[in-house]
């Protein structure tokens, strides 16, 4: 009998130094995805986080309040930009390649998102401000949403990361019509992995979030609720937000090519088609 992985990961809280909480870790071991791994990091004022990099590249993600970043050779003091995700403005966002250290200091109480992937290829560590994302609203009727790109395909910034933050008010859908992304067949698609780092205003509030194949080999629909992160190993992933609640999630991807290449369902994509 196939066993269908574990895809929904509930918060942790793991003390890695004084003021330090580990509150989510994916990575190869405890997920199936081999291409993006992810820690979220909760800081206490002036608390500090290092770490030395073999072969991956990291995005680090200013999700609230203020933190300094440092690869002791360049320094970005005092980023970030808001206090809570649903203020719904850009964030700061760091850029640091494999086998480099890196430290992050928060400069006031912070949630800070490290995303990960695997990198051999060197490339200069970059600040990625609030004002360099590109914003984007997509959709109509019950399927809009607000998409802030940090780190988009078309950026020359990172070898195979890919990061961008959703918004999906109460009573719509995103990630919808559903997509995958899951075959290294380009043009037609590419395969990338990718993790939904979910929250919900007024944080009580939940959502949908169904992955599964064509072969139905994965297919499993999920309650998540503020703080879990669910993995897409394959497969279309769309996600659903009852009436009152709405939702955020980021998303990091990485695959083999770094190009968002999706293959909309074809039962559903008559969705797009609507006038
Ligand atoms: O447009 C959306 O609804 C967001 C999704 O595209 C999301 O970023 C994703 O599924 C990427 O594959």
């Amino acid at each position: 009998m196939l066993m269908m992985p574990n895809l929904k990961y509930q918060p942790i809280s793991e003390t890695l130094s004084s003021g330090v909480q580990l509150v989510q870790k994916i990575d190869t071991k405890n997920s199936p995805l081999h291409y993006v791994q992810l820690k979220i990091l909760e800081m206490e004022l002036n608390s500090s986080y290092e770490e030395s990099l073999a072969k991956q590249e990291v995005c680090i993600v200013a999700l609230t309040g203020k933190i300094t970043i440092t690869d002791f050779t360049q320094t970005f003091k005092k980023i970030g930009t808001r206090g809570s995700v649903f203020e719904k403005i850009p964030t700061d966002s760091v850029y640091i390649s494999n086998n480099q250290t890196f430290k992050v200091t928060a400069e006031s109480k912070a949630k800070v998102l490290i995303a990960y992937s695997p990198s051999t290829r060197q490339l200069p560590t970059k600040l990625i401000a609030a004002k360099d994302n590109t914003i984007e609203y997509r959709g109509k009727y019950q399927n809009k949403r607000l998409v802030h790109n940090i780190l988009p395909d078309d950026s020359p910034i990172a070898n195979s990361l890919l990061v961008v933050e959703v918004y999906t008010d109460g009573g719509n859908w995103s990630s919808y019509p559903p997509h995958k992304h899951d075959q290294d067949n380009l043009p037609t698609e590419s395969l990338l992995e990718e993790t939904y780092y979910h929250e919900m205003d007024p944080p009580q509030g939940f959502v949908f979030q169904r992955v599964y194949t064509d072969d139905r080999s994965i297919d499993e629909t999920m309650t998540v609720e503020c703080g879990e992160v669910v993995v897409v190993p394959k497969g279309y992933h769309p996600v659903s937000v009852p009436d009152g609640y709405n939702s955020y999630y980021l998303n990091v991807m990485a695959g083999p090519t770094r190009k968002w290449q999706f293959h909309n369902d074809p039962f559903h994509e008559w969705i797009l088609d609507r006038k």
